[in-house]
């Protein structure tokens, strides 16, 4: 049974009843005795976020820690576990522990009844489903950065009942209650999982001491923010095998809000990490009986960015069903987040503006339940001004003063740069017959052109032009009624043979920067989003002042330019 206090302005009421029982996903999920999937579309990561069809490297890196130290009263090896805490939670921000005082047999507890619970009936399930007003319970929609996850999660909270505000809205005062829903079946598992939820809350304590210690601060710093009303909450996710196990995710790439998450994973894999070092994903190795802990958002604020919370993902695949259970260790709702007062100063001052954990879970909550057209809320969006707001605001008022700015230390490779414009030389010295040969006409009007016509006056120039998607649909004729559609291919020519690679390598890291001044600017709009104009197909044209990234939308929310964005470079030929 739930329970709550009845509200109308519960930030969950605004999830659609008929989103729990999406029938696709029962299809999909149950294929292997169901037969097909009828429609997995909402799982479909895009392109840059999906599995590396290759395979993922397995981390021999991510530190593997022993606990017994913690055993013993022996000094020296406990400073140096402490030290080794600190290196990892800087290093890879994930860790494996062993010798950590939680029991087998009341992980393998847990583990089976969890298995049995999943294994039921969807219909058995649905019983004790998370509903509009209690996020407790069972669901299978989940989504992390708006795509659905491959899976089905059980959620429980460690404080019954858990106070949380009722919306992220900072004037709201009202609160809200969260309570648990237990099955009937099987028999034992609340027990299990009260059981196993004191243990790892034991756990998450020594860590959370250990963390404090390796900051330098006194063991117990951050006990306090837990010890009365945490909203602590427990997980029982199943990745149930997938069809489809290339193109979806178990759980999208993401951080983990919270101060800590401990986790249990079986023996299948699939939780991939962030390597800090080059940005490669990383599998965390199966460990027998080993915890794996990562620091959450909480604990970058506190150490003011020197522990940064890591992103990760969870892969799934078409053999066998995967099973993990986090806890994930959080505050009480009204914990004020900021750097720690002993870890700041001139030299290292505050990062972060304090913000209310509360009112960010409630707002990332929102997120989680269903398919929004925002970017879900992130702790850098209270970073203070000296590096993020500062640039939005930059890049908001070269927008409203000029509509025209230059950008430097733009992350785009000087070689690749460098190597297209290269190839562009080349091509243009040709003679005007070779140049010709692929010249742009009625049909198609990607490629070679010399007399564009700007304002009806002759421009004193050749063009090259390419399109990004290749090939781009575009609207067959500009005739208002027609809606016919059609491809535009682009075309290559034999000399220089470097140039379609130039051009396709540059591409892709201008639509890297395109997207990284977008998503300032939406942030700063504070406004409707405007991420569906990347949905569209754009153009990159080679002309001679080199590249132009646009995209052919004709407004961009305050600021009206032809394009959503010219990337232009203002080199000379
Ligand atoms: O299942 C896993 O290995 C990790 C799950 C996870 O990252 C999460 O639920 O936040
Ligand atoms: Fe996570």
């Amino acid at each position: 049974m739930s329970h709550h206090i009845p509200t109308t302005s519960s930030y969950f009421t605004y999830v659609p009843k008929n989103m729990y029982f999406p029938c696709s996903y029962v299809a999909a999920t149950q294929f292997s005795t169901m037969g097909e999937v009828v429609d997995s579309s909402a799982f479909i990561q895009s392109p840059e976020h999906r599995p590396k069809p290759t395979g993922t490297l397995e981390a021999e890196g991510i530190p593997l820690i022993d606990l017994s130290a913690l055993n013993s009263s022996n000094s020296d090896a406990i400073a140096s576990l402490v030290a080794e805490i600190g290196d990892a939670c800087e290093k890879w921000g994930f860790f494996q522990v062993i010798n950590h005082g939680v029991p087998l047999e009341c992980r393998e507890k847990i583990d089976a009844v969890s298995r049995k619970f999943f294994g039921q009936s969807m219909e058995e399930k649905m019983r004790v489903r998370r509903d509009e007003l209690n996020p407790m319970g069972y669901y299978d929609g989940e989504h992390t950065k708006n795509v659905r996850d491959w899976k089905e999660v059980f959620d429980f909270v460690v404080e019954v009942p858990t106070v949380i505000p009722a919306s992220p809205a900072p004037g709201d005062k009202e609160l809200t209650m969260l309570h648990n829903q237990w099955p009937e079946f099987p028999p034992n598992f609340r027990d299990a999982c009260e059981e196993y939820t004191r243990e790892t809350e034991k756990l998450s304590y020594k860590l959370l001491e250990l963390i404090s210690l390796s900051l330098g601060l006194p063991a117990s710093r951050f006990n306090n923010f837990f010890k009365k009303d945490q909203t602590s909450f427990l997980r029982l996710n199943y990745y149930p095998r997938c069809p489809i196990p290339h193109l979806a995710l178990g759980v999208g790439h993401h951080k983990d809000a919270g101060g800590l998450t401990v986790l249990a994973q079986d023996d299948v894999g699939g939780l991939e990490v962030k390597r800090k070092t080059d940005g490669e994903w990383i599998r965390v190795k199966p460990t027998p009986d080993a915890y794996i802990v990562n620091v959450g958002d909480i604990i970058q604020v506190w150490s003011n960015d020197k522990y940064e919370s890591v992103e990760h993902r969870v892969t799934v695949n078409s053999e066998r069903d995967r099973f993990s259970i986090p806890f994930f260790f959080n505050p009480a709702h009204y914990t004020v987040l900021e750097p720690v007062a002993e870890l700041v100063n001139e030299e290292n001052p505050a990062k972060y503006k304090a913000f209310n954990w509360g009112k960010f879970v409630s707002a990332r909550n929102l997120s989680n339940f269903k398919k929004l057209h925002t970017e879900n809320i992130q702790i850098y969006h209270f970073r203070k001004s000296d590096s993020f707001e500062t640039l939005a605001e930059e890049i908001r008022d070269a927008c409203k003063n000029w509509g025209f700015f230059q950008v430097i230390n733009h992350g785009v490779p000087l070689e690749k740069r460098e190597k297209l414009e290269l190839a562009s030389r080349k091509f243009f010295a040709q003679s005007t017959e070779e140049k010709l040969k692929v010249r742009r006409d009625e049909v198609n009007p990607q490629g070679y052109y010399d007399s564009e016509v700007t304002k009806n006056v002759r421009d004193w120039k050749e063009v090259f032009d390419m399109m990004v998607k290749n090939p781009t649909v575009i609207p067959a004729s500009h005739e208002a009624g027609d809606n016919g559609l059609k491809e535009v291919v682009n075309r290559w020519p034999e000399y220089p043979s470097e140039l379609r690679e130039a051009f396709e390598e540059y591409a892709e890291e201008m639509e890297k920067l395109a997207h990284k001044l977008l998503e300032i600017t939406e942030l700063r709009l504070e406004s409707e989003p405007i991420k569906w104009l990347l949905q569209r197909p754009y153009q990159l044209h080679q002309a001679q002042s080199l590249s132009t990234l646009s995209n052919p939308s004709p407004s961009f929310g305050r600021y009206t330019t032809q394009g959503c964005w010219s990337l232009n470079h203002p080199c000379t030929r």
